[in-house]
């Protein structure tokens, strides 16, 4: 796609005689000579090394090239519209690739995880591997010849209302290279996983031993033989276990709360699809009944294990506060054998041991945080209604989270996977879509898609 690059100096001489982007970005001269575009240089050459770079971009910005931002582009794409992503690491689909264990597979069916117009390939696994899933989100990418641009971390985004444009303000890797994107359109990506949640605990610095959150965990190897403490009971603390156990380490599982386990299948069937099925015909209310009378027969009392269930059903608590239910692939069976313990809270970390609320102290050799993830939009977004300043999330209930004022979108904030991934991005292309072609027919000076 063509944009337009301009140092800040050079963007306020080019204002007036410019085709369609930077003419409307004229409309308000005053705005682009204030200080925030032109204080960056006092030299008036161009290639000034402190001087802002400035980059019109015609279509959206994405933010993120995770599964989310590709697929935002491959729809965009797909309609017509040009897009540029922007993503802070080395390469696409940095979670996958960067921040998770090397025994991870998808959890949910292949056809629940695939993104717009590609299907998973048929000799893939019900379950892709880790590998495969990032084969596949490469594949995807080549496909939709999507090509982000590498290293740069949006730092701001603001909605200039004298512009009519988003402003986003971008650094490379060691904080320099400032560059400003100015777009129409501005489409958060970043995810629902983009920054560690890591708790304070007491006594955390006494600790002697490795504390790693569950982003930098491989694989068990490097604890063989040791006693670890797995810090929280969702997807990952409960793989992360398993994984420990199999690699001759003894895990310990800090469960704080309730939980609902359910078998990763059931009847021959996966129980998300199933569930999916059933949803069609019965309330969420009888489909989580049903759930939990195969997962008793079939995974026995988890009470008995220290795992409380929750008031609601897992379907339901899904929904209302998007906490995933635990889809178990051999954890439970550990437990019940012993090999894995169940501990409550934490009370405080002491150079080798832990104290737990029961008053019980046991002595540890590493910790494992399991404790999840957060957006991390509020940190970036510089905007007060879409995304809730709490959780970064959009404030809208799905399934109308995507769109927001001023040409803001968000894909992939669903807290419904892959699968609210791809219906983000269908909605936001078809949204850009109809705009990009209108403004197209009144423009004499189209863009190259
Ligand atoms: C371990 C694990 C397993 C999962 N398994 C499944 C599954 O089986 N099925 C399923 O449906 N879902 C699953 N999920 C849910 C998960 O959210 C999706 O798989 C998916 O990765 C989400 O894609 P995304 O693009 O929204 O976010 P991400 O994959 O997190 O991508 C966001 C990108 O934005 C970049 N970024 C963040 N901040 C900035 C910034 N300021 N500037 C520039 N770039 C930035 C990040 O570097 C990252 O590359 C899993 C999640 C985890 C953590
Ligand atoms: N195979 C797959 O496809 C996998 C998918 N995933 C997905 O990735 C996402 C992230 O999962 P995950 O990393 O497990 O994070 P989650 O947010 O799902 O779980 C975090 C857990 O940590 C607990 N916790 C948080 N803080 C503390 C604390 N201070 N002390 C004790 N416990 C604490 C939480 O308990 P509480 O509920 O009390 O707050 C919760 O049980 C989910 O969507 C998950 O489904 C993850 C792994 C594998
Ligand atoms: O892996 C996740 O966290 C997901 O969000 C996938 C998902 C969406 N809806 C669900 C319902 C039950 C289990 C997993 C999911």
């Amino acid at each position: 796609m063509s944009m337009e690059y301009y140092n800040t100096r050079e963007l306020q001489g080019k204002q007036s005689n410019d085709p369609y982007f930077i003419d409307k970005m004229s409309k308000s001269s005053s705005s682009l000579s204030s200080s925030s575009l032109s204080a960056s240089s006092p030299s008036p050459s161009p290639s000034s090394r402190d001087s802002r770079l400035v980059v019109c971009v015609p279509g959206p910005v994405i933010v993120g090239a995770g599964p989310s931002g590709l697929a935002a582009a491959a729809c965009l794409k797909l309609k017509g519209v040009p897009s540029v992503i922007l993503e802070r690491s080395h390469c696409i689909a940095s979670l996958w690739k960067l921040k998770t264990y090397n025994r991870l597979r998808l959890h949910l069916p292949k056809q629940f995880c695939e993104l717009p117009f590609m299907p998973f390939p048929n000799d893939f696994p019900t379950y892709p591997i880790k590998q495969q899933f990032i084969q596949y989100l490469e594949d995807y990418a080549t496909k939709y010849d999507i090509r982000p641009q590498f290293n740069v971390t949006v730092a701001s985004a603001e909605f200039d209302p004298t512009l009519g444009f988003w402003r986003v303000r971008t650094t490379g890797v060691k904080g320099d290279d400032e560059t400003e994107y100015v777009c129409r359109w501005l489409i958060a990506a970043t995810g629902e996983n983009a920054e560690a949640v890591v708790p304070k605990l007491e006594g955390m610095t006494e600790f002697k031993g490795p504390i790693r959150h569950t982003s930098s965990y491989k694989s068990g190897e490097e604890f063989r033989g040791k006693k670890v403490l797995v810090v929280g009971c969702g997807n990952s603390g409960m793989e992360v276990c398993l994984d420990l156990c199999n690699h001759n380490a003894r895990p310990s599982l800090v469960v704080r709360d309730t939980v609902h386990v359910l078998p990763r299948e059931m009847l021959g069937k996966s129980t998300f699809g199933l569930s999916v099925w059933l949803l069609k015909w019965l309330p969420i209310r009888l489909v989580d009944r049903f759930l939990l009378v195969v997962s008793r027969l079939l995974l026995g009392n988890t009470s008995q294990l220290g795992l409380d269930r929750p008031k609601l059903g897992p379907l339901e608590l899904k929904n209302l506060s998007g906490k995933t239910p635990v889809l178990d692939v051999g954890t439970l069976a550990k437990i019940k054998s012993g090999d894995i313990q169940v501990c409550p809270a934490i009370k405080r970390l002491k150079p080798h041991a832990i104290e737990f609320i029961d008053g019980r102290t046991e002595k540890f050799d590493a910790i494992i945080l399991a404790t999840g993830y957060r957006s991390n939009v509020p940190i970036w977004l510089k905007e007060g209604d879409m995304f809730s300043k709490e959780d970064g999330l959009p404030r809208r209930p799905f399934p109308n989270g995507w769109k927001g004022e001023c040409g803001l979108y968000a894909v992939g904030f669903t807290k419904r996977g892959l699968l609210g991934t791809s219906m983000d991005a269908k909605r936001i292309a078809e949204d850009i879509g109809r705009c990009w072609k209108a403004e197209a027919k009144h423009c004499s000076t189209p863009f190259n898609a």
